[in-house]
């Protein structure tokens, strides 16, 4: 899973992109100062690795990651190439989903480039810019649609249908996301073009530290959850100050500075949590000596193919999977216990998981 941060200039996305990597990509307190994109890979936080890697005496643990792109910030005409704006559009087409950092702080020392906190404001500015570029996109895309259509091409008239839906969606200045596409002009659609509003897009209000404990009830958080409730966007308070002091500490140090703020986990947690319900994405679990590890599927996925992204042989070789919840096999202690308490299922090919359900494949391979 890729997320790419965006935001206007000088709102804290560095700041937060290095507490979550700790990768050293540059912030201060000047317009500009990330030029290349940089990629992070996170490690999602999940207690119940620890748990179970402690039950099964686990030699390692692998959480699921998330890859994080920071992107430099897009300013009004970004569309239009101003202010490095064409080459950071490209950054956003690659990722799966957007955290749009937006500046709920306040502090007259760091300048706004708009002068004043307006986060609505703000985020109008930038999501604009994305409606201009998929609104140019979409007419040359239409452009060829409608040549190939004129020679009997089916799909071609189906994707021209689409098209001129999402193309009325963006004059009206809405993200492509919000378009009534049938599944079939979806997906013709979709293995062609990607529409950077048809993104799924967490808004993440980066609040000051003396706020953070009560963020949901600051004025500007109010304004931009209220927006980005009408487009079905998600919507985290973190403090990118906070991130940043947390990701310095140790996991003890740590829990006692959230406990002191009021928190009982960290922003990229909660981020981490919004991202995988936003995305449909759960975690299914498996666990062993050699290793405890989350994987992640998509809600929905049935066995074999959960079992493919462990190994692309298991889809061919699927048998059966063994799967206990992870309370039952935590509350049994151990896998043989949770077998003899009858916590234990056998499932077939056409069973679909749970988020923390432990499983053992069985295969031919
Ligand atoms: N929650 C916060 N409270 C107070 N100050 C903050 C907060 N978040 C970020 N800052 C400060 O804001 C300034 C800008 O942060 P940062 O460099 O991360 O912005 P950016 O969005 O990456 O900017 P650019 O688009 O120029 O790369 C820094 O001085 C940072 O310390
Ligand atoms: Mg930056």
């Amino acid at each position: 899973m890729k997320i790419g941060i965006v935001g206007l200039p000088n709102v804290g996305k560095s700041t937060l992109f290095n507490a979550l990597t700790k990768a050293g990509a540059e912030a201060s307190n000047y317009p500009f100062c990330t030029i290349e994109p940089n990629v992070g890979i996170v490690k999602v936080p999940d207690k119940r690795l620890d748990v179970l890697a402690n039950l099964g005496r686990s030699n390692k643990i692998i959480p699921t990651v998330i890859e994080f792109v920071d992107i430099a910030g897009l300013v009004k005409g970004a569309s239009r190439g101003e202010g490095l704006g064409n080459m950071f559009l490209g950054h956003i087409r690659g990722v799966e989903a957007i955290a749009h950092v937006v500046r709920c702080f306040d502090d007259d020392n760091i300048t706004h480039v708009h002068g004043g906190i307006d986060p609505v404001g703000d985020v109008e500015t930038i999501n604009l810019e994305l409606i201009l570029s998929d609104l140019e996109l979409a007419e040359k895309r239409i452009a060829t649609e409608e040549k190939k259509a004129k020679s009997q091409d089916k799909d071609a008239k189906t994707k021209l249908s689409g098209l001129l839906k999402i193309k009325a969606v963006l004059e009206d200045e809405k993200p492509v996301r919000t378009a009534n596409l049938t599944d079939r002009e979806k997906l013709l659609i979709s293995r062609e073009t990607q529409f950077l509003t048809n993104k799924k897009v967490i808004y993440v209000a980066n609040v000051g530290e003396e706020e953070v404990g009560d963020a949901e009830n600051s004025p500007h958080v109010q304004e931009l959850k209220a927006y980005a409730d009408l487009n079905g966007d998600g919507l985290v308070c973190v403090s990118a100050k906070i991130e940043s002091e947390l990701s310095e500490m140790d996991e003890d140090e740590a829990e006692i500075f959230l406990g002191d703020l009021g928190l009982k986990e960290s922003g990229f947690a909660r981020l981490a949590r919004e991202a995988y319900s936003l995305l449909d994405l759960i975690s299914f679990l498996t666990t062993g000596e050699k290793e405890t590890r989350a994987w992640t599927i998509k809600k929905g996925t049935k066995a074999p193919q959960a079992a493919a992204v462990i190994h692309t042989d298991f889809e061919k070789h699927f048998i059966r999977a063994e799967v206990v919840p992870y309370e039952d096999l935590v509350a049994s202690g151990s896998w043989a216990s949770a077998r003899e308490n009858g916590k234990l299922r056998t499932e077939g090919k056409g069973y679909v998981f749970q988020d923390g359900e432990v499983t053992v494949f069985l295969t031919s391979a």
